[in-house]
């Protein structure tokens, strides 16, 4: 579990969190949705600890993060997969050194055991014999869910993931979803999704939590974000014309 108290965040004068309290839960996947601008990578920037909020506390179960020393910070890391926009991956290494590179950087296990795991990951996201190719070798939803096995080699308790669908046609989309909320639900993961997808949402958002202007303007479940009137909510599903169809037909349906 995650929990945010009044997190402010502010570049010069311009204030951009503008107070965010909330809570992210563990074995679920947690969305942070909004406009362009509204904030959302800012505050996953708070979160893993890239930006220092001016005001507020951030919870890592029961350790706030503004308590930490860099070594317990240095502890806290190991604890975090990412799942960065457009994968990140190196181009210069194939995908078998880029799965173990975390395993590399935070761990003295022996080579043999790396790749035992590594193997493990990549069975799970559906990919195998494809250990010595190289990112530019492999499709686009190929080289997210190599990117997922990097996220979570480590075990992660934490997964943050960035955009992890975007540039995907939306059945590959849909897998890399589905797989990101398998995953978390398997390993009792607390992740967090920030993304501006109205499928994501209906698919994985156990949890939503809609930002507008660096506010928390409405939280709750992909079944409650269809059924509530608040506006800020009806504003954002509803400026895709698909949904807004999909609206007219459920209230004429009743
Ligand atoms: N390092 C920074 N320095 C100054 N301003 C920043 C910085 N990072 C973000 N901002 C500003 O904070 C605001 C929110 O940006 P943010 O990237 O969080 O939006 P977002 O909701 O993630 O948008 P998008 O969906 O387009 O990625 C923007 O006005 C942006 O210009």
């Amino acid at each position: 579990m995650i929990k945010i108290e009044d997190v402010h965040k502010s570049f010069g004068d311009e204030e951009i969190l503008k107070g965010i309290t909330t809570e992210f839960d563990k074995g679920k996947t947690n969305l942070i949705i909004g406009q362009s601008g509204s904030g959302k990578t800012v505050l996953l920037k708070c979160l893993i600890g890239l930006f220092k909020p001016e005001q507020g506390r951030i919870y890592y179960e029961d350790r706030a993060i503004q308590d930490m020393d860099d070594e317990k910070q240095r502890q806290l890391r190991e604890e975090i997969g990412m799942l960065f926009q457009g994968g990140a991956l190196f181009d210069s290494m194939n995908i078998e050194e880029n799965v173990m590179f975390p395993l590399r950087m935070f761990t003295k296990q022996k080579k043999a055991d790396m790749v035992d795991r590594v193997n493990q990951v990549l069975k799970r996201v559906n990919l195998e014999n494809v250990n010595k190719k190289f990112p530019a070798e492999i499709s686009g939803g190929m080289q997210k869910r190599v990117s997922i096995a990097r996220a979570i080699v480590n075990k992660p308790k934490f997964l943050f993931c960035d955009e992890p669908n975007s540039g995907l046609d939306p059945k590959t989309a849909t897998l890399i979803d589905t797989l990101i909320q398998d995953i978390t639900h398997e390993n009792n993961i607390t992740t967090i999704v920030v993304t501006h997808d109205m499928n994501s949402v209906m698919e994985i958002g156990e949890k939503v939590v809609l930002l507008k202007q660096g506010k928390l303007v409405w939280q709750g479940t992909n079944q409650e974000i269809f059924k509530t009137d608040n506006e800020d909510v009806t504003s954002f599903v509803y400026s895709s014309d698909l949904f807004k169809k999909i609206r007219e037909v459920q209230l004429k349906e009743g």
